[in-house]
Parts: C-alpha cells; sequence; structure tokens
C-alpha cells in the first residue's frame, strides 16, 4: 500500500497534476477513458482533511438534522405565503441550504440539462479542449478550481456566463439550446427565490433584486467520474459559494454534504427538487443573519455524479458599486459586522483566501 503524501509533497503533486491535465486538456474523464484504475497520487487528499468533521449518519434519529425540503406550491396563496417565507428563513439562518419542490421548472427541463453537461463531458477530447482554460471567459473547461491547494478534486468542471449577457454563439453546440431553455426557467425560479429570502430578511420582496443580487448569473457544470479510490480523494474540496444564492441540480448520485452543527451532513438527491444554498454575499448584506454553508462533494466509486449550479451574482462586470450590510437591518442592537466591498475586491479575497472571503471583511 502506498503511503499518503506528506503537506508539502501535496502542494508539488498539485502541480504535477495541473500539468498533466493541462497537457492532455483531457480532463478527468479522459484519465478514465485511459483504463487508469488506481487513484494518481496527485488526487490523495489526506485523512485529516477528508475528516476534518464527523459525518452525521443517523439523520432520522435527530430532529435538528432533517434536511429542510420546502414545497413552493402555494407560494401565490396568501394564507400559505406567509409560513412559507418563515421555513426559508429558519433554513437561512440555520442551514444556509435547502431543496424546494413544486419549484416550477419541469422535469423534463432538469433531465435534459443534465443530459447537456453528460454529452459534453462524454464527447472525444478534440472537442472539448478547445473550450480548456483557466480565468474569465463565456465558457470555461477545466479540471479544477485549484483554489485551495490540498489535492485536486476528482471533477471536470464546464462553466458559462449566461446572464446578463448570453452568448449562445460560444456555448458548446451539444448543449447550447438546452442551457438557452434552463437558463429562462432557472431566472424566473431565481427571482423568486431572491423576493422570498428578502421577505425572509423581513425586506420588501423586490429589495435584493433592486440593489443586483441577481442581474448575473453562471452555469458551474460538475462532472464526476466514478472513481477508483473513493475514500482517498474529494470530488469538491469544502468551500463556501462566492455569490449571493446557487440554485444547484443535482442527478440521483449522492455526495454533496453540507457541514452543519460541526457535521458533514448528506444533501439527499431528490427527483424533481432543486437545491438552494446562500453564498458569502447574502451573508454578507444580510449582516450574517442567513449563512453561507460550507459544502463538498464526496467522490465515489460509481458515477458519473453530475451537477449543474447556477450561481447567481451581480452583472458579473468589474464595478465600483458597494456591497455591505443591508442598511434597514441594522439598529444600535444589531451594528454592522463588515465593512462593504466591491465584487472584484471580494472576489480577490475569496480567491487568496479560500472559505474566508468574508473574514478580511469583519469589523
Ligand atoms: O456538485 C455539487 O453537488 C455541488 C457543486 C458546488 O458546490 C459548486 O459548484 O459550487
Ligand atoms: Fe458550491
Amino acid at each position: 500500500m502506498s503511503t499518503l503524501p506528506r503537506k508539502e509533497e501535496e502542494v508539488d503533486g498539485v502541480e504535477k497534476a495541473v500539468k498533466t491535465l493541462e497537457d492532455t486538456k483531457a480532463g478527468i474523464q479522459g484519465l478514465v477513458d485511459a483504463g487508469i484504475d488506481k487513484l494518481p497520487p496527485f488526487f490523495f487528499v489526506s485523512p485529516e482533511v477528508i475528516h476534518d468533521h464527523p459525518t452525521m449518519t443517523d439523520l432520522h434519529l435527530h430532529t435538528d438534522f432533517q434536511f429542510p425540503i420546502i414545497d413552493l406550491k402555494d407560494i401565490l396563496d396568501p394564507a400559505e405565503h406567509k409560513g412559507i417565507v418563515e421555513k426559508i428563513r429558519s433554513a437561512s439562518e440555520e442551514w444556509g441550504f435547502f431543496q424546494v419542490t413544486n419549484h416550477g421548472i419541469p422535469e423534463q427541463v432538469l433531465k435534459e440539462a443534465l443530459d447537456g453537461v453528460k454529452r459534453f463531458n462524454e464527447q472525444p477530447r478534440e472537442a472539448k479542449m478547445t473550450y480548456y482554460a483557466r480565468g474569465n471567459g463565456a465558457v470555461r473547461y477545466y479540471t479544477n478550481y485549484l483554489l485551495q491547494k490540498k489535492g485536486v478534486g476528482w471533477r471536470d468542471t464546464l462553466a458559462c456566463v449566461m446572464a446578463p449577457n448570453p452568448a449562445p454563439e460560444k456555448y458548446p453546440s451539444v448543449c447550447r439550446d438546452i442551457f438557452m431553455e434552463y437558463s429562462k426557467h432557472v431566472r424566473k425560479l431565481g427571482e423568486v427565490i431572491l423576493g422570498l429570502l428578502s421577505e425572509a430578511l423581513g425586506l420588501d420582496p423586490d429589495h435584493l433584486k433592486d440593489i443586483g443580487c441577481s442581474e448575473g448569473y453562471a452555469f458551474h457544470c460538475q462532472y464526476y467520474p466514478a472513481c477508483p479510490e473513493p475514500d482517498r480523494t474529494l470530488g469538491l474540496m469544502r468551500h463556501r459559494d462566492p455569490d449571493f444564492f446557487t440554485v444547484l441540480l443535482q442527478n440521483q448520485i449522492e455526495g454533496l454534504q453540507v457541514l452543519h452543527r460541526g457535521y458533514w451532513v448528506d444533501v439527499p438527491p431528490m427527483e424533481g427538487a432543486l437545491t438552494i444554498n446562500i453564498g458569502d454575499l447574502l451573508q454578507l448584506v444580510s449582516n450574517d443573519k442567513f449563512k453561507s454553508a460550507d459544502h463538498r462533494v464526496l467522490a465515489k466509486n460509481v458515477g458519473p455524479r453530475m451537477s449543474l449550479a447556477c450561481l447567481f451574482t451581480t452583472d458579473l462586470q468589474p464595478s465600483e458599486k458597494v456591497y455591505g450590510p443591508v442598511e434597514q437591518l441594522l439598529s444600535p442592537d444589531n451594528p454592522a459586522l463588515y465593512k462593504g466591498t466591491t465584487i472584484p475586491n471580494y472576489l480577490k479575497t475569496y480567491v487568496t483566501k479560500p472559505g474566508n472571503g468574508l473574514s478580511v471583511l469583519k469589523l
């Protein structure tokens, strides 16, 4: 049995992995296609990182750990609306994560959106490599964010900026039409969710929309092939999302976990449901009332696991507009916990201080 790498070897390993993967531009699926049956050591993640918190397994024994599922069916019924807002408030405060059902996006569209992610990843290397890039751009295909130099996650990512300026001619043709279609639906749902989040903070329903929290959004499509040694790596390292909120579509293979009360808790895949999670920027403007929760994805020996995360944020153009705690939420008893920031500045610290983009703004 090979020994696990020490910390500095991990960093070396990351660089080696990046070089190999960038040389081939075939992603992790490319390694799988080449027939590897062992995990290359540069994917090893140390056990201290994998087991940084215990996993909560006996969920049904603990009512505190019942993952929030919120039915949006009666949202327009004045008698039910308040109760739904209250559930969203509680889930956003306690978990920073919840699932929604009866959200209005047809199941067929959800299925086809994931089929699009699959088609992109499962086409020959030559078709994918033209999209291989880091940094900014309307479309990027890459093997890792590498935000955290703690090993390379077992996944490939396709990121497409969808709003406010869609660029259909740049999206891969195998998923272009369904991405445009899903985009229409998810924009509508995003605005509904943002209205509910606004109300849940005690603000006017349009407040968060009016300050630009859903103006721009990007799709982050994650593709996690079956992993030959899933216990030695992660699909996606622990992180918080650098946006206001995320609408996440996942397929039926589990792996996503959220950190709740010191435990990793599974976010169960649920046919037809979508997962909503609060990002750092909503934690910032809500002055810590809502929580941007750490989450991660385990590697699995089955696959592919797939997800399509829609990250809602400002218009994605570098802007001088400053975001800080919303004034209406502040009082002598609830003073501002953060100073304001421009989004580009926040993103700079998010990248250099992973998982910690907000800490430098603390007052
Ligand atoms: O794959 C998933 O379920 C989670 C993806 C995620 O957390 C992200 O893209 O930020
Ligand atoms: Fe995430």
